[in-house]
């Protein structure tokens, strides 16, 4: 159809519209169009002929069956593109095989029309449930549809758009899985990361005169901006992955100066992608965005708080969790007995990670293991970048099957086949143990995490009630002992993984009775 072909490249294409930024759709009959004017350009897309045709009351089982809520569900909302082949034509669509997946997730089926459309788009679905391709698409879609602008200038690349991760494994695998739909349509993506030289990535910075996408943890972004070699002043397109944690008061400043050296909001698109969506970080999201959609995934929405419909904590229903209240003396030994169980026999070379809060309690647990005679390898604040990567290379290859990680491992990785998460010590927030089961049982796969719970960590046994409960879990009786009374969360001390803690401050989180 000859206005499908069109559809996607309308975008940036100047229509002498507003500077400032407005969003339209028309009713959701055939046709669909969701349409944004942006500084002075207009990002359209059009709902596809195979899309039109599918029948409303399919469409409507589809979103009940995949638990799809959308902020602005009504008469002009976008559907949802059920099959690859709905998305419009495109540079992108045309290469083949574009992806080897089957079907779109449900958080790519819903996002992708409204971030296609140019919107500012918060998604928030479950762990592993395919948020990266589901900023990717749009990503690269929006960069290949607009006429390059001059890249490299004087000694700085000028990227068209950023990518944010929190950890640097995390910002590896992203800009991995970037780079191979950036390269289907001639564009390059660089990574930037702290913990190497920075001489390497100035080198591929400059490589091609320039780098399109920039994938990047906070700091070594910071970095390049201060000594110019990196402008973010024409990116039309940014993306905080982790996005809650990206908002917390751990990166709060960072983003502010990375984003606030970008376009302002008005003159660029954002997109913020998590499977956690704490309250704390909810207004904050606002600030840096225009008008956003936001797409959940999961039976998760209560009515009313704030005004759509508020989003409950979720973990991943195919992660079978198990909570084992034990004696804090008691917990080694218990690992290993975990450890030896799971890895019998046929499963000798079962993935396990095993996680623990301090980076000298991964170290110790380590070197425990180590003397049992069992293959395992660490991953925390305290090793070098290079073996941090060594160790992560060799879980990943099944040359060692026991990973020993603090929070840094916690979000976003995505390690095939892991079969077992064990946590050692309890995380700092009930984000983080949703983040770090949510290790496993990705991509459809089923999964199984054993969580040691001491009477240290009774501060959270309300919330990991909670969460036990929201999916189907065995609640044991030795953790309601403890209470089910939820604390409400200090946005300051949220989260712990990055920065790993640092034992000679007085924590305000941790509460040891
Ligand atoms: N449409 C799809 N069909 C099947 N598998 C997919 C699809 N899209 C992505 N995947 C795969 O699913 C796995 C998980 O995807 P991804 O890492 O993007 O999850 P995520 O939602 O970002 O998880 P997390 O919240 O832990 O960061 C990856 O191995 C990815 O290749």
């Amino acid at each position: 159809m000859a206005s499908d072909e069109s559809a996607l490249e309308s975008r940036g294409q100047p229509n002498g519209g507003s500077n400032g930024h407005s969003t339209g759709t028309s009713p959701a009959a055939n046709g669909t169009i969701g349409t944004v004017h942006r500084n002075g350009s207009t990002y359209s897309y059009k709902q596809t002929a195979a899309l039109d045709a599918v029948s409303e009351s399919e469409i409507q089982d589809f979103l009940k069956k995949a638990e799809i809520h959308i902020s602005e569900l009504s008469a002009s909302s976008l559907r949802p593109i059920t099959h690859f082949s709905q998305i419009p034509p495109s540079k992108l669509m045309s290469k083949k095989p574009f992806v080897t997946f089957n079907t779109p997730t449900p958080i790519q089926s819903a996002s992708w029309p409204y971030a296609l459309s140019g919107r500012d788009t918060i998604g928030i679905a479950e762990t592993g449930s395919g948020k990266t391709l589901a900023f990717s698409v749009p990503c690269v879609e929006a960069l290949s549809s607009v006429k390059k602008s001059k890249r490299f200038g004087g000694h700085s690349t000028h990227a068209r758009a950023v990518i944010v991760s929190p950890t640097r494994e995390l910002a590896m695998q992203t800009h991995a899985a970037i780079s191979e739909l950036a390269s289907l349509v001639g564009l390059s993506a660089v990574c930037l990361y702290g913990g190497v030289n920075k001489d390497e990535q100035r080198v591929l910075l400059r490589k091609n005169s320039g780098a399109d996408i920039i994938v990047a943890t906070p700091g070594r972004l910071k970095d390049f901006l201060s000594e110019e070699t990196v402008s973010l002043s024409e990116v039309m397109f940014a993306v905080l992955d982790e996005a809650d944690r990206m908002l917390d008061k751990g990166f709060e400043d960072d983003i502010k100066q990375i984003l606030g050296s970008c376009p302002p909001r008005e003159k660029r698109q954002t997109l913020m992608f998590t499977a956690t969506w704490p309250m704390s970080v909810r207004g904050l999201a606002e600030g840096y965005m225009v008008d956003p959609v936001k797409v959940t995934i999961g039976n998760r929405t209560r009515a009313g708080e704030d005004g759509e419909g508020a989003t409950e904590l979720q973990a991943n229903s195919r992660i079978a969790q198990t909570v084992e209240v034990v004696d804090p003396h008691g917990k080694e030994q218990r690992l290993l007995a975990l450890l030896r169980e799971a890895q019998k026999g046929s499963a000798k070379n079962d993935r396990v990670l095993v996680f623990c809060l301090y980076k000298k309690e991964a170290v110790r647990v380590e070197k425990f293991l180590q003397w049992q005679g069992i293959r395992v390898c660490s991953i925390h604040g305290d090793l070098g970048q290079e073996q941090r990567t060594r160790s992560l290379e060799a879980f990943k290859a099944g040359t060692t099957s026991v990973l020993v990680a603090t929070d840094v491992a916690a979000r976003g990785l995505d390690i095939p086949e892991v079969k077992l998460v064990i946590n050692v010590t309890f995380p700092l927030t009930i984000e983080d143990y949703v983040h770090r089961i949510g290790r496993t049982g990705r991509a459809g796969k089923q999964g199984k995490a054993v969580t040691l719970f001491t009477e240290h960590d009774k501060a959270h046994s309300g919330s990991l009630v909670n969460i036990l409960r929201g999916a189907n879990q065995p609640v044991p009786e030795e953790l309601l002992k403890f209470g089910t009374t939820v604390k409400k969360k200090a946005h300051d001390s949220y989260g712990s993984f990055f920065k790993d803690v640092d034992m000679s401050k007085k924590g305000t989180k941790i509460t040891f009775d």
